[in-house]
């Protein structure tokens, strides 16, 4: 079967120089840390962490700049810790950054006011630009991509080692949102919570060393096969095969098929993996998934990230949930609340309303505590900024609001408020999931 949602490159010359380009260069991550990531997703598949992943739906090339990073990862961090002190759980922190620029679509094709051209693919195939040129797939774009991952992945180790991240900075990255809305003033309390715990532990004699820097990790979608060869390297220690350009690679929902190409390719990699589950899943083909993936049953290796749609999880999920529990197999469930719940404006914007996001969130820990099984996490599609682009939510947007600040390249994104929102919504279940 052909690999599904390729690029058609128009020139194979090129596309070969790129990828002879690509094998020679250095890893962008290390092997190493794979396996870290690896250890901490096992702990979330024993019930004994939370994985928090989050980022753009498509990152840009022009969205690579220190102002965008810092934003993106500094909501993270405050969802961490919210998370993390409102239910005393480890929260492993997961980007969908520094790689996450292809797109599948649902069509190869986009009309606008009666002209049809190619649909965007994401920055690593053609641009987002409504014009033919722009939407030609271009394969030095790869190249583009090496390098903005590159230049990503290097500012956020600087930013989660270099003293940003530090816990005691847990005041500071609310600075300017203290005052500009009810979640802000309610994390603003929080942080002051933290911030005396931490004095007592000063004054305990603690070094808290612990606090300064923190674990971040890289994921993407694993789609253009090309890309994801030509970074795939076998590590030196293990003599194993990594994917070294990012630590968690997952496969999403349009390319999953257990004789895929897709699959195929994760099988054959020793990175912790993902693959996206959505509601046609059944629990022969997540049976088959296990065996394929993980037959030696490694914890962490695997997580199955649920995309079900509001309506559907709690029907949906259960079976899943029974059929991994007697398989016995290690799977950490993450809950993607967004790709389920995508609608259209009547002003023609693509939209998520918070309430579905929150309600797929509630569901996915209803059909956990039905079947007594640990909801180990969520993937949201996120941003930094005070976007307008999914509807409700504290702010309480509403269709019209949408073209004030609508940026995203492909599908909405929570903004700050909404996701610190959903950060605290998930805090109290994840508090009662625990006791
Ligand atoms: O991000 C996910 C997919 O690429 C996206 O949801 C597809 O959207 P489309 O239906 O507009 O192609
Ligand atoms: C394409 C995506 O999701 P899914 O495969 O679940 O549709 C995505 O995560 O952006
Ligand atoms: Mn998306």
């Amino acid at each position: 079967m052909k690999p599904l949602q390729q690029p058609e490159w128009p020139d194979p010359v090129a596309l070969e120089q790129v990828i002879r380009e690509l094998r020679t260069l250095p890893p962008l991550v290390f092997a190493g840390e794979c396996d870290d990531l690896t250890t901490k997703i096992g702990a979330v598949a024993r019930g004994e962490a939370f994985l928090l992943q989050g980022g753009d739906c498509a990152e840009t090339f022009d969205g690579v700049t220190a102002e965008n990073i810092r934003a993106k990862l500094r909501v993270l961090l405050q969802m961490s810790v919210v998370l993390q002190y409102a239910a005393s759980v480890p929260v492993v922190k997961v980007g969908r950054i520094a790689g996450q620029y292809a797109k599948p679509r649902s069509s190869g094709e986009e009309t606008r006011d009666g002209v049809t051209l190619p649909s965007y693919r994401g920055d690593a195939v053609n641009g987002l630009e409504f014009t033919p040129e722009a939407r030609i797939p271009d394969p030095r774009r790869l190249r583009g991509v090496y390098n903005a991952a590159a230049a990503t992945l290097n500012l956020t180790r600087a930013f989660t080692t270099g003293g940003y991240a530090d816990l005691h900075q847990v005041h500071a990255w609310n600075t300017d949102f203290v005052n500009s809305s009810p979640v802000g003033r309610r994390y603003e309390q929080l942080a002051t919570e933290i911030e005396r715990a931490l004095a007592f532990m000063r004054a305990c004699g603690a070094t808290a060393d612990e606090f300064k820097t923190v674990d971040f990790y890289a994921s993407h979608e694993a789609l253009i096969l090309e890309y994801e060869h030509a970074l795939t390297r076998i590590d030196s220690r293990t003599e194993q095969p990594y994917d070294v350009g990012g630590h968690l690679l997952w496969v999403g929902e349009r390319t999953r098929q257990l004789d895929g190409a897709h699959i195929e390719f994760l099988s054959s990699l020793s990175n912790p993996l993902g693959v996206k589950i959505g509601p046609t899943t059944t629990p022969e083909y997540i049976r088959a998934l296990i065996d394929k993936l993980n037959p030696k049953g490694v914890e962490g290796r695997l997580t199955f990230i649920t995309r079900m749609g509001a309506g559907k999880i709690r029907d949906g999920l259960p079976p899943l949930l029974e059929a991994v529990r007697d398989h016995g197999s290690p799977i950490a469930w993450v809950c993607d609340p967004m790709h389920g719940n995508t609608f259209e404006t009547p002003n023609g914007y693509k939209t998520r309303s918070f309430d579905a996001v929150m309600d797929e969130v509630q569901g996915f820990f209803d059909a956990h505590e039905q079947v007594g099984t640990w909801p180990g996490g969520m993937h949201i599609e996120l941003t930094g900024d005070d976007v307008t682009e999914c509807v409700g939510g504290g702010e309480a947007l509403v269709a019209e609001d949408l073209a004030n600040r609508y940026e995203t390249a492909c599908d909405p994104r929570l903004n700050r408020h909404q996701s610190l929102e959903l950060a605290f919504l998930v805090a109290e279940r994840l508090r009662a999931a625990r006791a």
